[in-house]
Formats: C-alpha cells, sequence, structure tokens
C-alpha cells in the first residue's frame, strides 16, 4: 500500500482566492519565550489549498462543516484526466467508464503555475450535476480553485452540484497521479458552523 499525497503545501506562497485572507503561520510562543514548547498560530480562510466546500458557503440554508457526512470523503475514487478543455460538460465526460464509484477526481491540468491564482481555469457545466448524479457520483474534486469560472457570481456548478447531491473538493494536486482507481481520504477539520475546510488529501493505491 502506498501514499500518495494530493493535498497543496500550506505557506505564505499559497495563492489565496483574490480578495481573500491569505495563508499566514509563525511560531507564536517560541521554546525560549515557553520555556518549554514552539507554539504555532495560524491565520487562513478557509477555502485556502485543497480544501472542502460546506454547502453552506454558497446556500444559507446548506449544512455546514460540522454536519457534513464524514463517508463522502473517505473511500474508493477514480481519477480521470480531462485536460485541454475550457470547460467540462456531457460531451467531455460521456465517454470514461463511471460506473459504480462514488468519488471522481478530474485531473484538468488547467492550473500549472502553483505560485499564483491562476487567470483562468477549466470548469464543469452545471449539466454534469444529474448526469453525474445518474451514476451514483457523491463527491467531485478537481485539481482547481473552483468548479465555475473564476469570475462566475452566479456559481452554477456548484448549485447545481448541491442540488444533485454531490459534495465539493477543491485544489487537489493531480499531476503525479496516474488515471485509475484509489482509496481517497480527505477530511474536514470539525469547524463548528463553517463554510468550507482545507484537508489534507491523499490517495492509497
Ligand atoms: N474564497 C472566496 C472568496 C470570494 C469569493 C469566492 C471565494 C471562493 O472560495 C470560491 C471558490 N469556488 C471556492 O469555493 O473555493
Ligand atoms: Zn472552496
Ligand atoms: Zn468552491
Amino acid at each position: 500500500m502506498k501514499i500518495i499525497d494530493i493535498s497543496q503545501p500550506l505557506d505564505t506562497n499559497t495563492p489565496e482566492w483574490p480578495g481573500d485572507t491569505p495563508f499566514e503561520f509563525n511560531i507564536n510562543w517560541t521554546m525560549e519565550e515557553s520555556l518549554s514548547v514552539n507554539v504555532g498560530k495560524m491565520v487562513t480562510s478557509t477555502h485556502m489549498g485543497t480544501h472542502i466546500d460546506a454547502p453552506f458557503h454558497f446556500d444559507n440554508e446548506g449544512k455546514r462543516v460540522h454536519e457534513l457526512d464524514l463517508e463522502l470523503y473517505v473511500g474508493k475514487a477514480r481519477v480521470i484526466e480531462v485536460s485541454g478543455h475550457e470547460r467540462i460538460g456531457i460531451e467531455e465526460i460521456k465517454d470514461y467508464d463511471l460506473a459504480g464509484i462514488e468519488r471522481l477526481l478530474i485531473r484538468t491540468k488547467s492550473w500549472t503555475d502553483r505560485r499564483q491564482f491562476p487567470k483562468t481555469i477549466t470548469y464543469l457545466q452545471p449539466e454534469l450535476a444529474p448526469f453525474l448524479a445518474d451514476k451514483g457520483i457523491k463527491l467531485v474534486g478537481v485539481d482547481v480553485h473552483s468548479v465555475d469560472p473564476l469570475d462566475s457570481k452566479e456559481l452554477y456548478a456548484h448549485h447545481s452540484l448541491h442540488q444533485h447531491g454531490i459534495h465539493i473538493l477543491e485544489g487537489i494536486i493531480l499531476d503525479h497521479v496516474a488515471p485509475g482507481d484509489y482509496e481517497l481520504i480527505a477530511l474536514p477539520l470539525k469547524i463548528v458552523g463553517g463554510d468550507g475546510s482545507p484537508v489534507r488529501a491523499i490517495l492509497r493505491t
């Protein structure tokens, strides 16, 4: 069994969503000061790096992080590559075998310079949600900051996925992962009332 880390490192270079809180970490209480331990402090947006969206992120009535079903984030997942497209709809995905899987991770390869927030990304079309739900998919993960276009205010894909019972994992790194089947573990922190949470996402072979 091998563990493949598919998480972004969190440091001051991790690009935040434009206008959102940047990631900060420092040793706030040093060994010299406390005389026993180093104690860090971090400040972050909940949508930093590799993270999950709780439905409350885009729907005031939606579930918050502490209410999410953890089964979503642990279990068999299929990695597919769907690259070179401006957006992914049914046309782009219909030829993949998606039968019997609950978690689908899509490698779009559309975010290449990891030091910068991208200008554009490959996004999902809302029509994908009923199509994927029909196959039994409950979680979709993408290697970009959003399932919608970066300038979208309507967030059609977020809403459509939510309406079809599909949860969202964003900002995974799949460059080094061969398409295929794995076990995914990407658990959110138990942030009470949270709208999202960073996760340590891994795949096991
Ligand atoms: N942090 C933000 C600040 C302002 C506006 C959007 C975001 C987002 O995070 C949207 C993105 N689709 C996300 O879920 O991560
Ligand atoms: Zn998010
Ligand atoms: Zn999102």
